[in-house]
């Protein structure tokens, strides 16, 4: 998906979900076996009861490579199940040297068919090329993560007064512009939208850290949208886990539609001023 579709999924669900499934296999509810089976049967339970809701889905790689070949199994056919018309992001935050990265692109990319995967910025340029030689494939880069840890390098201040997540958006954009690239920002860092919105004005933002984490959406919202939308907000846990009994589908389908409908309200602002 390109950026103007993006942009057309978000004003046609009146939403920006991103659905994570980080679908942890000891977390399964009673009626599902912990295991590949439960999980792909958990997976696809959950796209459908969240699907009228969600623009994006993330399918964080961690809960899937935890179970060697068969949660890679489970990723392919979670990805087959997703429907065309919703964005696919593989949260696997890679990055190497370039030939290395080259096969990561190639493995999230042609081998498996994730629009848009996430990376870590910080062994540079040669190591985020190989993955904007796609075309209509996306590079999403760490900029201020949500967890207490973005303090130690992230908010670094450097020798020209810049935090370090700072310079990683603005020298970023000489690699890629906002129809390649977008930028993970945690929800919880909300006071720092409106600078961030400076730097990368035109650019989506990832934003993880709504729901269990404890990020204000209201915020987010207000200091991060722009006029495309700009937000991709992920929540995971809130929705995965809502219940672990057998209405977890609907539990789902409730939590997801709570998020939308905040979602819907201030959308509606962006959308009238264009
Ligand atoms: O890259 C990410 O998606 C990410 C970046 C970040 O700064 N913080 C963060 O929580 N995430 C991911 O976003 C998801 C958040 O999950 P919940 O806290 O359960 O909604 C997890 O998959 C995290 O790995």
């Amino acid at each position: 998906m390109n950026y103007k579709q993006i942009q057309k999924a978000i004003q046609a669900k009146k939403s920006f979900l991103c659905v994570g499934l980080d679908s942890d296999v000891n977390k399964l509810p009673a009626s599902l076996p912990k295991n590949a089976t439960g999980m792909l049967a958990f997976n696809k339970a959950i796209i459908e009861a969240t699907l009228p809701f969600a623009i994006a889905y993330k399918i964080n790689t961690a809960f899937y490579e935890a179970l060697g070949a068969e949660g890679w199994e489970v990723m392919e056919k979670t990805l087959e199940f997703l429907p065309k018309d919703v964005f696919k992001i593989a949260d696997a935050k890679r990055g190497d040297i370039g030939n290395t990265s080259k096969l990561y692109a190639k493995a999230f990319f042609e081998t498996l068919a994730f629009d848009a995967l996430t990376i870590a910025p910080y062994m540079g340029e040669d190591s985020v090329k190989p993955f904007l030689e796609y075309e209509n494939k996306w590079v999403i880069l760490l900029a201020l993560t949500s967890n207490t840890g973005s303090q130690d390098f992230e908010m670094l201040k450097l020798s020209n007064e810049r935090y370090l997540y700072e310079e990683v958006l603005l020298k970023s954009q000489e690699w890629a512009n906002h129809e390649k690239m977008m930028y993970v920002v945690g929800a919880t860092q909300s006071e720092k939208f409106q600078e961030i919105r400076k730097l990368a004005p035109h650019h989506f933002l990832l934003v993880p850290g709504v729901g269990t984490q404890g990020g204000n959406l209201e915020q987010v919202i207000e200091y991060g949208k722009n006029e495309a939308g700009g937000l991709l907000i992920n929540v995971s846990r809130d929705i995965l886990f809502a219940s672990q009994a057998n209405d977890f589908a609907e539990k789902a389908n409730q939590r997801a539609e709570f998020w939308q409908k905040q979602m819907r309200e201030k959308l509606t602002s962006v959308f009238q001023k264009n």
